[in-house]
Order: structure tokens, then C-alpha cells, then sequence
């Protein structure tokens, strides 16, 4: 028996797709990226998984596509393989880039992760224009409005397809939430607005569902960097998406999207999504005072970064 060669196929069989979506991700070998492959290739609503990197996806792809689940899962390695790997995609997740390191903050990131998002929007305004795209790449704040102004360039910009996956805040926010209370987690609901970095990262927990009441001291909420719980989160967020694209109603996700909920371009909030992607950005609802200051912080902290991603792509 070779065992060995199990692994080492690098695409996997080309037909017995079940209906459903066609999902790429980029970035799939990363530490969100091969658990984000997993949790896809485990969605009934995914028929094709295509895993784009720019290392190790024949491996990633071969590990995958041994899961007796629907979707047929293919890999792409490397810039040459980016159009194929986004041609004709419905959903495309994008973890790729550096993740920071203690010390470090999302912004400094941007350096190298502007470069990586621009090419890859490239990518997707030439293969999959019509194509629901899920930033996570940090700093999320920036990458959004990088991604909107090269599909702006590229004359295939529509806002209601382009979301910052902002999940991640929301799933923490309901996870510490439900250990305060002791309460099942799944049944805490936690708007989470604003953006996904430091103070703009805004949870309004008194719209808290079920109502509840915090001290100063429980309000504060914890921080850090993550690949397994960002991996559920962006699988839960495509998974609104895909719904959403099938025709399901009353889909709602907090998301970092193009917004006139504020005076600014861009703003976290809840989303309501469709056959088109977002359908309905809801209004804010009532702030304490507490939320109100956090408010403006936000807004002067997310004025910047999205003028820093708008600048890199047009300078
Ligand atoms: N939005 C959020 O809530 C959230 C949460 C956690 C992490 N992040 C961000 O997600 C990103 C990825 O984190 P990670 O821990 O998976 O990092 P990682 O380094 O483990 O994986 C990143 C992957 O991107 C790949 N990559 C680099 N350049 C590429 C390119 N040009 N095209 C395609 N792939 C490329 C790398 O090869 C690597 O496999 C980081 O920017 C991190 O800060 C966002
Ligand atoms: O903190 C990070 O740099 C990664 C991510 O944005 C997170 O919130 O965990």
C-alpha cells in the first residue's frame, strides 16, 4: 500500500459536486485559512471549494478533499493560479496576509497586507465581478475601503457585495457576555458596531438580547489574536452569506460595509442579507451615554484608517 501518496494528489475529482455555491478562499493554508477549508467543505451549501495560497495548497487541498462531504474542493498555488482559482466563484473569503505579532498593532500590518488585498481584488474585479467578497485581512478597517476603491477602478464596485467580516467581535462578545450571566452563549446577541480594531471595535451592550445590566468593571471587554475562533467566525458569517444568496429571510449579521448609518463611508453595524448580498443596513438603535462617547472615539480612529486605505490604492 502507498499510503504516502494519499496526501500528495494535488487536485481532487472534478465531478459528483452536490448543488449549492461555488466558495474560494485566499490564504487557505494560513492558520485561519486551513480550519476556515474545513469548516467550508462541511457546508451543505458549498458544491465547489476552490483553496488559493501562495504556498502549501496541493497539501491543504489533498487533506481536505478527503472528507466525505458534498463539495468538491480544488487547490491553486501561487500568482499564476489566481484567475483560475476565482473564476466563476459566488462567495470569496479572504484571510490572506500577516498577522500580527505581540507588541504589534492591526495598522502596522498594513504595510504588507494593503499590497496583498489590492492584488487579490484585482483578482476578483477581472474573474468573479458579481462575486460576494468577506475581508478578514487586517487591519480590517483599511482593507474595506482598500478593496472598494480597485473595484471602483476596475468599474465593477457595488457596495452590497463587499463585507468586513467583523463576526469574530460579535462571537466574543456573546461568549463573554454569556459567562457573565451565566448564560448559554448561543442565546446572547450582542450588536457589535463601529470596526474591528481597538477602540472602534464598539459593543452595545445595552442592546444586549436577552436585556441585561453591567457594571463599568463587567463591560470591559478582552482582546486578542485568533485563527481557530476567526475561522468559525468567518464560516459562520459565509454561512449568512450563502443563506442569504439561496433566498433565505431575516438573515442579520453585524458586518463592516459601505454605510450611511454615520457620516463616515464606512461603519460596522447590523446588515440584513439577501439574494444580492446586503439588502438592509439597520439603523444603530438607541446608545447609553457610555456607547455614545465610545461612538465618537471610533469614528475619529476609523476617519483615519479608511483615509489610508482609500490613499494607498489611488496615490
Ligand atoms: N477580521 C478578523 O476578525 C480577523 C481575526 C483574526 C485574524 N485576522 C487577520 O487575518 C489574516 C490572516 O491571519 P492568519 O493567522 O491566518 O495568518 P497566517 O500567516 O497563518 O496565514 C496567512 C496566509 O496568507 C497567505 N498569503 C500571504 N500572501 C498571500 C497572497 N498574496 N495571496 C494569497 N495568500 C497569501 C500566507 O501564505 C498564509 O498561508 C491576518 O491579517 C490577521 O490579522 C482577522
Ligand atoms: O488581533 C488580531 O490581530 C487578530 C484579529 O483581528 C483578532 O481580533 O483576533
Amino acid at each position: 500500500m502507498q499510503e504516502v501518496s494519499l496526501l500528495t494528489g494535488s487536485n481532487c475529482r472534478a465531478k459528483g459536486a452536490a448543488p449549492g455555491f461555488k466558495v474560494a478562499i485566499l490564504g487557505a493554508s494560513g492558520g485561519i485559512g486551513q480550519p476556515l477549508a474545513l469548516l467550508m467543505k462541511m457546508n451543505p451549501l458549498v458544491s465547489v471549494l476552490h483553496l488559493y495560497d501562495v504556498v502549501n495548497t496541493p497539501g491543504v487541498t489533498a487533506d481536505i478533499s478527503h472528507m466525505n462531504t458534498g463539495a468538491v474542493v480544488r487547490g491553486f498555488v501561487g500568482q499564476p493560479q489566481l484567475e483560475d482559482a476565482l473564476t466563476g466563484m459566488d462567495v470569496v473569503i479572504i484571510p490572506a496576509g500577516v498577522p500580527r505579532k505581540p507588541g504589534m498593532t492591526r495598522d502596522d500590518l498594513f504595510n504588507i497586507n494593503a499590497g496583498i488585498v489590492r492584488i487579490l481584488c484585482e483578482g476578483i474585479a477581472k474573474c468573479c465581478p458579481k462575486a460576494i467578497v468577506n475581508v478578514i485581512s487586517n487591519p480590517v478597517n483599511s482593507t474595506v475601503p482598500i478593496a472598494a476603491e480597485v473595484f471602483k477602478k476596475a468599474g465593477t464596485y457595488d457596495p452590497k457585495r463587499l463585507l468586513g467580516v467583523t463576526t469574530l467581535d460579535v462571537v466574543r462578545a456573546n461568549t463573554f457576555v454569556g459567562e457573565v450571566l451565566g448564560l448559554d452563549p448561543r442565546e446572547i446577541s450582542v450588536p457589535v458596531v463601529g470596526g474591528h480594531a481597538g477602540v472602534t471595535i464598539l459593543p452595545l451592550l445595552s442592546q444586549v438580547n436577552p436585556p441585561c445590566s453591567f457594571t463599568s468593571e463587567e463591560a470591559k471587554a478582552g482582546a486578542g489574536s485568533a485563527t481557530l475562533s476567526m475561522a468559525y467566525a468567518a464560516a459562520k458569517f459565509a454561512d449568512a452569506c450563502l443563506k442569504g444568496l439561496r433566498g433565505d429571510v431575516g438573515i442579520v449579521e453585524c458586518s463592516y460595509v459601505a454605510s450611511q448609518v454615520t457620516e463616515l463611508p464606512f461603519f460596522a453595524s447590523k446588515v440584513r442579507l439577501g439574494r444580492y448580498g446586503i439588502e438592509e443596513i439597520l439603523p444603530l438603535g438607541p446608545l447609553n451615554e457610555f456607547e455614545r462617547a465610545g461612538l465618537e472615539k471610533a469614528k475619529r480612529e476609523l476617519a483615519e484608517s479608511i483615509q489610508k486605505g482609500v490613499s494607498f490604492v489611488n496615490k
